[in-house]
């Protein structure tokens, strides 16, 4: 078995981890690649002494790869799915994390799960990405076009409302007047979507979710909608730019540029592991058995 291992940071509550996961696979002989920049890291601490294989870049991540390893939060796997791409490597998240939604592996259990990672007794949830395409030129989005969570258009330099004029498969739906918009994947929706109201959707629907922020139509509300569907949005507003943001990366867009956002024709495959499920992750990062009547 061949793993890659990704990290974004590097504090004192990572030597544990890289001690389990390192002497487990290790024992049961798994080939690890390391991203480099986490090694360099690694290395640093002096916690490892044997000398390891590295990759930078997504082009060294192939179809040889039974995994990655997310060591770290939800932000980390969004940085990790950036790296597997349309490779098809699934990602496994060690929670290192405060929230730990996409990555539910939970720290104290490594030994157990990885166990069940080297037997091969997990499943995979296909998770739909959004791709995007902006009718002006922008170098930041060409790099890496989608997201796993949502695409976000947001007011930018300024506290002036934008609005946000939207066309599904063509056809006119509305003009949102509002701090922005989100068009949240189901994996997405337990994400900005639902701390603006959205709805929680579970991980293989077939759905998307338009989610406007703060809108002042105060009937504008969330709206499902097939994930065939190609979205169209156009912004207009005080400011001559507004914000776009796939995920963590956020760049600056020219007003009346026209951005389409529609399903990727790849997937990222998530590692589930018997017993930690999306069900399980919601009642218990949203604290639903809490409530003394259950
Ligand atoms: N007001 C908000 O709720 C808000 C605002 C901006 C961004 N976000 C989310 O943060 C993501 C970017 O993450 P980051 O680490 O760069 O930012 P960050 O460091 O601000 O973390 C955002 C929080 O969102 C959680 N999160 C991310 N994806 C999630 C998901 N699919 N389901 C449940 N929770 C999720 C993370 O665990 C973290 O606690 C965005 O994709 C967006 O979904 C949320
Ligand atoms: N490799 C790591 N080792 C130890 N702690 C880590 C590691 N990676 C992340 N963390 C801890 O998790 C925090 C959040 O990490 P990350 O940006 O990946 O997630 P996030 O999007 O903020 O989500 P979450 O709310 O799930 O933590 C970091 O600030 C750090 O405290």
């Amino acid at each position: 078995m061949k793993v890659a291992i990704y990290g974004q940071y590097y504090q004192n509550s990572t030597e544990p981890i890289i001690n389990d996961i390192f002497n487990f696979f290790n024992k049961n002989s798994v080939e690890m690649i390391i991203e480099s920049n986490f090694l360099s890291m690694v290395n640093e601490k002096k916690i490892i002494e044997k000398k390891y294989k590295t990759f930078s870049s997504h082009t060294e991540l192939d179809q040889s790869f039974d995994l990655l390893i997310s060591i770290g939060g939800d932000g980390t796997i969004l940085r990790a799915a950036t790296l597997v791409r349309d490779s098809g490597i699934p990602i496994l998240g060690i929670n290192a994390g405060r929230l730990g939604f996409l990555a539910n592996v939970q720290k104290e259990n490594i030994a157990e799960f990885m166990q069940f990672v080297i037997e091969r007794k997990y499943t995979l949830s296909k998770r739909t990405l959004l791709s995007l395409t902006c009718s002006t030129d922008n170098e930041s989005i060409q790099e890496i076009n989608f997201a796993m969570n949502e695409i976000t258009v947001s007011r930018k330099d300024t506290t002036s409302m934008i609005t946000i004029d939207t066309y599904l498969d063509d056809e006119y739906l509305n003009s949102y007047w509002a701090d922005g918009l989100i068009i949240s994947t189901p994996t997405g929706s337990t994400g900005y979507s639902l701390s603006c109201g959205g709805p929680i959707l579970t991980p293989t629907v077939k759905s998307l979710v338009i989610t406007p922020i703060a809108p002042h139509n105060l009937t504008a509300r969330p709206l499902v909608v097939p994930d065939e569907t190609e979205i169209k949005l156009k912004v207009s507003g005080r400011e001559e730019n507004y914000l776009i943001s796939l995920d963590s990366r956020v760049t600056t867009i020219k007003n009346e540029s026209i951005l389409t956002i529609k399903k990727t024709p790849f997937q990222i495959n998530m590692v589930e592991i018997p017993d930690e499920t999306f069900l399980k992750t919601l009642r218990n990062k949203l604290l639903w058995g809490e409530d003394k009547r259950n």
